[in-house]
C-alpha cells in the first residue's frame, strides 16, 4: 500500500529531455494512467520509480520518504511487463505461484497467498489445469493472478495487453479495472492507448515531449482539456478542429459559412482561435434548417450502433458521430449546427484551452 510522488523531476539523455520537471502524486489504492504518444517518457518515468535510472533532478517519494538512494529491490514496486503470456508447460497453479518462487519466498506463505489470488480472481477451479486447456480469457486472467501474486507496494504496468487482439484486450482491461479495485494496492498504467487509458483510470497524466500537460479523471480531461494539444489526444473519433476568429463574443470561419454566438457570461477573446468539437456534438439537419451552415454529406460510416458522417464544410471535413443508423447518403446537402454549449476554444497561436464544454 502506498502513495507515490514525483517533485519537479526530471531525467535527460544526452541532448534528449526525456522527463521534463514533472510533479504527481498518486494516491494509495488510486488505478493512475500514465499516457502520451511514443517517446514521451512514459517508460523513463516507471523506471525512474522502479529505480533503473536516477534522475538528473527532482526527488520521488514512496509514502513521503524519498527513495533516491534506495535500491531496485529496496523499493519493493513490481513491474509488469509488456508480455502477460503464460508458461506453455507448467500448470495455472505453477505459472502463478512463479514470482514468488523466483523471489525465494518460503513455500508455505506460497501456498496460501496462491489460494489467496485464485480465489479471488475466480480461477480456484482452474488451478490443475495447463494454459492449452484454458480459454483465450481465462489465460488472460490467469496471467494478470502471476502479475498480481506479489504484495509490493504498487504494481507499474507497462503497455501490458497491447500484443492482445482487440477484444481480449477489452475483456482484460475490464477484468484488470475489477481486479485492482478487488484486490486495492496502486496502480500504475501506461498505454499509449487513449480509449484503454480512459477506461481502466481513476485519474491519467496527459504527457508531451517528456512533461505533464493535464492531470485528472478522464470526464474531466475529456470535457475540459487544458489545451488543444490534450484535447486531441482523448476521444475516438478525434475532436474537430475548427479554424475561424472571435470578434465581440462571437465565432466565425474565415468565408463566414459558420457563425456561432458564445452566450457565455464574461467571455472575452477576440482574435485567431481553434474552435473544438466533439463528433457527438456535431448536428446534421436538412439543408434548410434555421440557422444551420451549409455543408454536404461526403462519407457513411455506419457502425451499428452509431453512424460517422464526415461531412465538408469550407472545404474542410468535420465528422460526426450520430447514432444508429440514420437515412443519410453521401453527397447530401445537409444543415451543420453546433450547440454553443459544446464547444471548446483553443488559442491559435498556442492552443491554450480558453474556453471549454461545461458539461456535467
Ligand atoms: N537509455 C536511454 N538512452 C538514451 N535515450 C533514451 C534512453 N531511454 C529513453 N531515451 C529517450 O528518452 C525519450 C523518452 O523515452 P521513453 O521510452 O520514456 O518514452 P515512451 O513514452 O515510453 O515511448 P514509447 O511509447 O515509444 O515506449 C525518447 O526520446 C527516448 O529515445
Amino acid at each position: 500500500m502506498a502513495e507515490i510522488t514525483f517533485e519537479n523531476v526530471s531525467k535527460r539523455f544526452g541532448d534528449t529531455v526525456a522527463v521534463d520537471d514533472v510533479s504527481f502524486r498518486v494516491a494509495d489504492n488510486e488505478f493512475f494512467c500514465i499516457f502520451g504518444p511514443p517517446t514521451s517518457g512514459k517508460s523513463t518515468i516507471l523506471r525512474l520509480l522502479l529505480g533503473l535510472e536516477t534522475p538528473d533532478a527532482g526527488d520521488i517519494l514512496i509514502d513521503g520518504k524519498s527513495v533516491l538512494g534506495v535500491s531496485p529491490a529496496g523499493r519493493n514496486v513490481a513491474m509488469v511487463f509488456q508480455n502477460l503470456a503464460l508458461f506453455p508447460h507448467m500448470t495455472t497453479e505453477n505459472n502463478i505461484r512463479f514470482p514468488l518462487v523466483e523471489r525465494g519466498q518460503p513455500a508455505e506463505t506460497i501456498a496460501p497467498r496462491v489460494a489467496e489470488v485464485a480465489e479471488k480472481l475466480h480461477i480456484t477451479p482452474l488451478l490443475k489445469k495447463m494454459p492449452a486447456q484454458l480459454s483465450g480469457g481465462e489465460r488472460q486472467r490467469v496471467a494478470i493472478a502471476r502479475a498480481l501474486v506479489r504484495d509490493p507496494v504498487a504494481y507499474l504496468m507497462d503497455d501490458p495487453i497491447s500484443a492482445l487482439d482487440a477484444r481480449l484486450r477489452e475483456e482484460t482491461r475490464v477484468e484488470l479495472k475489477r481486479i485492482q479495485r478487488e484486490l486495492g494496492h496502486t496502480l500504475i498504467y501506461v498505454t499509449h492507448d487513449q480509449e484503454e487509458a480512459m477506461s481502466v483510470a481513476d485519474r491519467m497524466a496527459i504527457l508531451e515531449h517528456g512533461a505533464i500537460r493535464q492531470i485528472d479523471t478522464p470526464e474531466a480531461i475529456y470535457d475540459r482539456p487544458a489545451s488543444r494539444y490534450v484535447a486531441r489526444l482523448v476521444g475516438s473519433p478525434p475532436i474537430n478542429l475548427i479554424p475561424g476568429v472571435v470578434r465581440t463574443g462571437r465565432f466565425e470561419t474565415d468565408d463566414g459559412a459558420l457563425r456561432i454566438d458564445l452566450d457565455r457570461g464574461g467571455f472575452a477573446h477576440d482574435g485567431p482561435v481553434d474552435l473544438g468539437v466533439r463528433p457527438e456534438d456535431v448536428r446534421i439537419s436538412p439543408p434548410d434548417a434555421d440557422g444551420a451552415a451549409a455543408a454536404r454529406v461526403y462519407e457513411v460510416e455506419p457502425l451499428g450502433g452509431f453512424t460517422i458522417v464526415d461531412v465538408e464544410m469550407s472545404g474542410q471535413i468535420l465528422r460526426a458521430m450520430l447514432r444508429g443508423q440514420p437515412p443519410i447518403r453521401a453527397n447530401e446537402p445537409v444543415g451543420l449546427s453546433i450547440a454553443p454549449s459544446s464547444i471548446h476554444l483553443f488559442a491559435r497561436d498556442s492552443g491554450a484551452t480558453l474556453f471549454a464544454d461545461t458539461r456535467g
